[in-house]
């Protein structure tokens, strides 16, 4: 079996599968060249062919252990109708198509694959394509983090218009967050449907959640896609990454259902490994070692290996490789991590 599968099915290995959030970005020449063939990221996106080429780069160039999907976590906003642009050094902007925030402007369920049918063509693609022994992880953004950049229209550093919308209006805030999980169930069935054989679900802002709303809006929303997911696909793992979780991490883990969870660098491992109970985890290596190199990388990425011995862990970063990091930093992780 492939050694990413045997992880997430609860098996230690001498030497951990790894795989990089982000891999295929910016940071490689072959991916930038790719992109401008493609013109804009959203054609990227959208055109399977290339789609795919660049989710194989990665694997080409280093022969990970799995391949994500390349696509993103805003296309269900643009999938439910907001209009979606990336502007060039701002990032993502979203607009309502009436009022912002009428939900009744969204498209209904039963419409989305309008936007999203050729992300289900990149899965197939990549199902066919990839070497025998690389696991294709399909992934989607958690309601929650979807719903911060559908609230603002664009990114924020702390998520102030989606927080004023939960305090002020829980309950139409649920009924976003609902809208936004029925679409995320779909899409992600639709995903491994397609050859997707591991899907992620990437919470990156749980970390601005309260207690209580992190309960409500991080691990409901978690745990209803994972029990439709494993009703449809109970031999299909998934891995959580409710970043910024801190302490909460131990109720995500308890309460979402997920087969292995993803965590951020400030996690610390042994505390994890005692807290978080039976589940793989993943991580969690500062990415800002992928820039630096050297012997700090080296020295890091030792120190979480072995930390993590005896327990079922898949090596990768605490958040996504950045634009700045060196290709050949990356060939200096393998080396230390495989020997
Ligand atoms: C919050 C979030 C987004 N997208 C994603 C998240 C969650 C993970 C995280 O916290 O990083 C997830 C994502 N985005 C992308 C992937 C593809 C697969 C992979 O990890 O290689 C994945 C899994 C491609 C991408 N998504 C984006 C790029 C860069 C676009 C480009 O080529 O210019 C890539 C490779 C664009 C993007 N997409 C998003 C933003 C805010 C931006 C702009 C910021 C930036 O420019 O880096 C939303």
């Amino acid at each position: 079996m492939k050694t990413l599968l045997r992880v997430l099915r609860g098996e230690a290995l001498p030497t951990p599968p790894v795989w990089l959030m982000r891999q295929a970005g910016r940071y490689l020449p072959e991916y930038r060249a790719t992109r401008a063939k493609a013109g804009s990221f959203l054609d990227l996106c959208y055109t399977p062919e290339l789609a795919e080429e660049v989710t194989l780069q990665p694997i080409r160039r280093f022969g990970f252990d799995a391949a994500i999907l390349f696509a993103d976590i805003l296309l269900i906003p643009q999938s439910l109708g907001l209009d979606l642009s990336f502007v060039e050094g701002e990032g993502p902007r979203l607009a309502w198509r009436r009022e912002p925030r009428d939900l009744g402007s969204l498209r209904p369920l039963d419409e989305i694959d309008e936007t999203l049918s050729p992300v289900y063509e990149t899965v197939r693609r990549l199902s066919r394509s990839l070497p025998a022994e690389t696991t294709l992880i399909g992934f989607a953004g958690a309601p929650w983090t979807v719903a911060t950049y559908m609230a603002a229209g664009r990114g924020t550093p702390d998520q102030g218009p989606a927080r004023r919308w939960m305090f002020g209006d829980p309950d139409g805030f649920a009924e976003l967050i609902d809208r936004v999980t029925d679409a995320t169930i779909h899409y992600l069935s639709c995903q491994i449907e397609a050859g997707a054989e591991v899907v992620k679900i990437f919470d990156s802002w749980a970390g601005a959640l309260t207690p209580p709303m992190f309960e409500r809006f991080a691990i409901r929303p978690a745990a209803r896609i994972a029990a439709a997911l494993k009703e449809r696909h109970p031999d299909v793992p998934i891995i959580g990454f409710p970043r910024g979780a801190g302490a909460l991490y131990r109720d995500f883990a308890r309460g979402a259902g997920v087969d292995a969870i993803a965590l951020d660098s400030q996690v610390p491992l042994g505390w994890a490994r005692g807290a978080l109970g039976d589940v793989a985890l993943q991580g969690n290596l500062d990415p800002m070692l992928m820039v630096v190199g050297g012997t700090a990388l080296e020295a890091e990425a030792r120190r979480i290996r072995d930390e993590m011995a005896g327990h079922p862990h898949i090596f990768n970063l605490g958040h996504g490789i950045t634009p700045d990091a060196d290709p050949a930093n990356v060939d200096r992780l393998l080396k230390a991590i495989r020997g």
